[in-house]
């Protein structure tokens, strides 16, 4: 007699070869007998799987039930309050990346002129989450809410376009940083590719369309070498592969504009800085590093070049922002398909005026009133460019961009938030 499994599972097609034997009868018993018992089987197999993915469905919906930090009636009010314009001819914005650097600022922007504002963040470890979760309690301070969530969950982006009829979306969630993406790749995909593409999927579908306005990068430019920066320069020598992703950023959003007709705009953001600001970035890590006594590393170009950055403040960059989105122009499509051409647009935000890196420093020095221990070394060859400048007529042209900040007077705002937030000589917040 074979074993069940061999009935079910012929390791060879022999074993199911007709007997040719006299004795029919038995045959025909035998063969009912191990139909259904192969009947039964398959009828427990079903059951098993049945109650297999029943008992999954349980424990992701659990799950979530316990662990998410979206959903639910109490949730939805929130979302539609914070959402809610308050001036005439003004806009609801949902605002990615708000508890970074830049979406804090245009969040706080857009709310005190009266748009309607909702948040969406991930609070990623990339730097001091508690820095992030600092930004959210000055948002929810003003009013603004700011739902912890990934722009990978489509599920969550369907149920905030459900929510809400945004006109607009500010998308400001990225992998940022040049230099780490040699550490983690992938993280760089993840953000800044599938999310971008996550994010646009659902604005596509969403009725009405909003109009999108995003971060791009002055990376973009790479190994480019025409000065200052327009945005017609080529922009297909990437020197990172953040600069990479953020190119192919704005290649896709060329894509959902012309095909589903959703008004984009990009902005190629010059080194941006000021309070409430990056940790991972150099001015913010050397005034870390000099007010503790610790050295810093003061990267050199080839043949003892200095590096230079067309370093922007962030109230330039807000108002940058909020120029876009007053100019964006309306997205055309419904119910995922395109009605008609809409804008495409792409802008440099930049100062204007790169400043060396050791001057970087030497301003630092003089506001901190300490001097930096200086470790010079070469440029290693690690996604950096030599140097960055912004041309940026097109922005004066479509919407008044003019920066006014220089790097003294934006850094002098920078230190003074950096000692009241994390103290004299400290790395660690003191209240
Ligand atoms: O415009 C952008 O699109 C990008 O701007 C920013 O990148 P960068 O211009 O590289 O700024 P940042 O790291 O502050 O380094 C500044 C200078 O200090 C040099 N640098 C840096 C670190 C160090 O230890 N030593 C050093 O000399 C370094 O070689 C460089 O010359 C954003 O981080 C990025 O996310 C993106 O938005």
């Amino acid at each position: 007699m074979p074993s069940l499994e061999e009935e079910l599972f012929p390791s060879t097609p022999g074993k199911f070869k007709i007997e040719r034997s006299n004795t029919m009868n038995r045959q025909f018993h035998r063969c009912f007998t191990s139909t259904s018992t192969m009947f039964l089987w398959a009828l427990f197999l079903v059951a098993l799987t049945a109650s297999y993915l029943s008992f999954q469905s349980f424990v992701d919906s659990g799950s979530r039930y316990f662990s998410a930090s979206w959903g639910g009636i109490q949730w939805e009010k929130h979302v539609r309050s914070s959402a809610q314009i308050h001036r005439s001819g003004g806009m609801s914005v949902l605002v990615t990346g708000a508890a970074g650097f830049v979406g804090t600022h245009v969040s706080l922007a857009l709310k005190k002129r009266g748009d309607g504002v909702v948040g969406l963040d991930n609070f990623n470890n990339y730097y001091d989450p508690s820095l992030k979760k600092a930004r959210k309690a000055l948002l929810n301070n003003h009013g603004v809410f700011v739902i912890e969530g990934d722009i990978n969950d489509a599920k969550l982006l369907a149920k905030l376009f459900d929510a809400v009829a945004f006109t607009h979306v500010m998308h400001l969630a990225a992998q940022a940083g040049v230099r780490y993406a040699m550490q983690n790749p992938h993280s760089y995909v993840h953000s800044n590719i599938a999310g971008l593409v996550t994010l646009l999927e659902a604005c596509k579908s969403a009725n009405p369309q909003p109009s999108i306005v995003w971060a791009s990068s002055s990376s973009v430019y790479g190994l480019n070498e025409n000065v200052p920066f327009s945005e017609a320069d080529r922009t297909d020598q990437p020197a990172s592969l953040y600069a990479a992703t953020k190119k192919a950023g704005e290649e896709i959003a060329h894509t959902y504009n012309h095909i589903y007709g959703l008004s984009i705009t990009g902005l190629r953001f010059f080194t941006v800085y000021g309070p409430w600001g990056r940790p991972d970035m150099a001015y913010f890590s050397f005034t870390r590093n000099i007010l503790q006594g610790k050295p810093i590393t003061v990267y050199r170009g080839k043949n003892h070049v200095d590096l230079a950055r067309d370093f922007t403040y962030i109230d330039d960059i807000v108002k940058g922002c909020l120029g876009s989105l007053d100019t964006s122009g309306k997205s055309t499509g419904s119910g995922g398909k395109k009605r008609g051409p809409a804008p495409y647009r792409i802008f440099n935000l930049g100062n204007t005026s790169p400043v060396t890196v050791p001057k970087l420093v030497n301003i630092l020095e003089r506001h901190l009133k300490v001097k930096a221990k200086k470790n010079v070394i070469e440029m290693p060859g690690n996604g950096d460019v030599p140097f960055t400048h912004a041309n940026i007529s097109s922005a004066q042209k479509e919407f008044g961009y003019r920066p006014t900040t220089d790097l003294q007077t934006g850094l002098k705002k920078f230190v003074r938030w950096y000692l009241s937030y994390y103290g004299y000589n400290r790395g660690k917040r003191v209240n």
